[in-house]
């Protein structure tokens, strides 16, 4: 089975579009794990340990592994979600001439899926794009205020937005059903445009939780007709319980009350 396939079939089996994001960052960290080998690892384990019924996948951002150690916290963690048969998504946002961007994709022999940043071109992506079995996420339209300073210029020579013209040429490149892209919650309106032009590509919406991003059009327009696409919460989740000593079990009820928020306007 291909990655899309694997992530609807733990959607419809958990009955969830959550994506739990996990970025150990290390000021964040409670007391109690700082001093263990590898705190980012110990961590995760036991937001996964508590968050992982609530989960349809998991998303390590590369920037909170860097460094030696990083690296082996972050397979520890793909290592433990897998053995809760939970997908991982590793945000890793890669792209780079063919020759480099062949290396960077062999981060997928571990992980499920990766998001990718398509602005070298195709080339740059088909590393990626013929990992058959494999997931890529290319960022389209983000969720941050600086995404508006390329993605939304107007492109003449097409009459179309930037972002709008990656979700088409995306769509267009995607020859194995293993495609989706990232579209930020934090702008509905292009959630729903992007939904338009590429209405059979899952999406990965981050921005809900802590960037204030819109739950509903996240549902709405996140999921393809065949309902796969996840919502992506970070620090909103992992750090819910920042000011308790009983932090993962209070990431656990967050996780499950964003579960239960989506699944809402399901
Ligand atoms: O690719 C991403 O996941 C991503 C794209 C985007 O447009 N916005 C965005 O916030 N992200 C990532 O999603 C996560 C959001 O974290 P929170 O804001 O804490 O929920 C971080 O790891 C971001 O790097």
């Amino acid at each position: 089975m291909g990655f899309f396939e694997d992530l609807a079939a733990r959607i419809d089996s958990r009955d969830t579009m959550v994506c739990v994001g996990l970025d150990p960052d290390p000021d964040r960290l409670p007391d109690e794990v700082r001093d263990a080998a590898l705190p980012r690892w110990q961590f995760n384990r036991r937001i996964i340990d508590a968050t992982h019924e609530y989960a349809a996948c998991y998303k390590p951002n590369a920037a909170f592994y860097e460094g030696a150690d990083g690296w082996r916290a972050l397979a520890e963690t793909i290592a433990y979600a897998h053995g809760k048969d939970v997908p991982v998504i590793l945000d890793a946002k890669r792209g780079d001439i063919g020759n480099t961007a062949r290396q960077y994709a062999n981060a997928l022999d571990r992980a499920d899926a990766i998001t990718v940043n398509p602005y070298m071109g195709h080339d740059s992506l088909q590393p990626f794009l013929s990992r058959e079995d494999k997931g890529i996420f290319a960022l389209c339209r983000t969720s941050n205020p600086g995404g508006r300073d390329f993605q939304n210029l107007e492109l003449a020579s097409y009459d179309e937005y930037l972002y709008e013209h990656v979700a088409r040429r995306m769509a267009e490149w995607d020859e194995h059903g293993n495609v989706g892209l990232v579209v930020g919650a934090t702008r509905p309106e292009e959630l729903e445009r992007v939904r338009e032009i590429a209405p059979g590509l899952p999406f990965l919406v981050p921005g809900v939780g802590a960037q204030g991003g819109d739950v509903e059009a996240a549902v709405e327009h996140g999921r393809t007709v065949d309902g796969v696409g996840v919502v992506n919460s970070t620090r909103g989740i992992i750090f819910a319980g920042e000011e308790s000593d009983d932090w993962d079990r209070v990431a656990g009820t967050a996780a499950k009350r964003l579960r239960d928020r989506l699944n809402e306007y399901r």
